[in-house]
């Protein structure tokens, strides 16, 4: 055997058993990913997908739906960079998000721009192209609320909440969009059960959080709320007043008397939680709303994209 094959043979074993040198190794990956708070992400895509079902009428195809879901899921992971990026030195200063990319040290502030950049204007480029023109406007409102409203505002003002569940109660309204809908009351009625939905949701985990949020120097929760039950009276008022809300679908003709049930049946145990909270505050109390909340919404979802599917035929 020549020299030159010997070479040749030890070269592709060497190959064949480096590992592959990707550009990215794997705990950069999951630091990238972290940056797209990927179970809030799922949420929302869930989110978008239920608004696009109900908004199709039927008449919905998989390949526009994941086009939608791509554009907008770039756009999403783009504001939780860039809410990052901000948050960066408050971040370092609370337990929950010490070890987040930026404050732990493991992605640079410049890295987390560029990745944004490249999510934020490639989604929308991507939603213009194969999605339309209101669902990759009204993605880019969200993304500018969340990022220059809501997220500054932390610092100012428990009000912020008020501000920040805009952007949060869109994405129903993107996959509605997305599917060809127009801004109509169909629209408007998923956006508003989103948008009370999160009242009880953040307030349980801004008081959990409070002593956090407070070193931070972040006001989540209204002034005087370790002294009074203001938290909890919010909590239970938002979980009440979303019961009737979340009738609108029906009463618009999205979905049934199946629905209608579950939609009694969640708000109930949505309201109890929220209930139980204002009468004792307590971590546990606090931990139920949370999972009340993340119990409620992908139910009530399922519940209406199965129920309108059920009408239809
Ligand atoms: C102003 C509105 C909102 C605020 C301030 C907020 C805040 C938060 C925070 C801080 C957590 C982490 C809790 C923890 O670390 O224990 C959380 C969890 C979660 N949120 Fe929200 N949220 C909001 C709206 C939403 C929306 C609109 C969705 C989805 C459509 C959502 C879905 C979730 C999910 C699935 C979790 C649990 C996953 C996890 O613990 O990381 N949230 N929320
Ligand atoms: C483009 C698009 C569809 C974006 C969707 C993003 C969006 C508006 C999500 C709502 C969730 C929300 C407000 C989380 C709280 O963030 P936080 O900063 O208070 O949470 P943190 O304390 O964990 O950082």
């Amino acid at each position: 055997m020549s020299t030159a094959s010997t070479t040749s043979t030890v070269q592709s074993v060497d190959t064949a058993t480096r590992p592959v040198a990707w550009p990215v190794d794997r705990p950069r990956l999951s630091a990238y990913i972290e940056l797209a708070k990927p179970r809030i992400s799922v949420m929302v895509l869930i989110t978008v997908s239920v608004g696009y079902a109900v908004g199709a009428r039927g008449q919905w195809d998989l390949v526009p739906l994941l086009h939608a879901l791509l554009g907008i899921g770039l756009v999403a992971t783009a504001s939780g960079c860039l809410n990052q990026l901000i948050e960066r030195r408050t971040d370092a200063r609370m337990l929950r998000t010490a070890d987040r990319p930026l404050p732990s040290g493991r992605l640079t502030p410049s890295e987390v721009l560029l990745f944004a950049t490249f999510c934020g204007v490639f989604g929308t480029l991507w939603l213009v192209t194969f999605v339309n023109l209101l669902t990759a406007l009204l993605t880019a409102a969200t993304l500018l609320m969340y990022v220059f409203a809501y997220t500054p505002l932390k610092r100012h003002t428990s009000l912020c909440t008020a501000i920040g569940a805009i952007p949060g109660a869109l994405p129903p309204v993107l996959g509605w969009t997305a599917a060809g809908g127009s801004l109509d009351t169909g629209a408007f009625a998923l956006f508003a059960i989103l948008f009370l939905w999160q009242f009880p949701h953040f307030l349980a985990i801004a008081w959990l959080y409070r002593e956090q949020y407070g070193m931070a120097g972040l006001k989540m929760l209204p002034a005087r709320s370790e002294k009074t039950p203001i938290v909890g009276l919010l909590a239970a008022g938002y979980a009440l007043a979303l019961i009737p809300v979340s009738f609108l679908p029906r009463v618009i003709g999205l979905a049934g008397d199946s629905y209608l049930f579950m939609a009694v049946l969640l708000g109930a145990v949505y309201a109890a939680a929220a209930i139980r909270f204002l009468r004792d505050r307590s971590v546990r109390t606090a931990r139920g709303v949370l999972w009340a909340s993340l119990v409620y919404l992908p139910s009530l979802w399922l519940t209406l994209t199965l129920d309108h599917v059920r009408m239809l035929q």
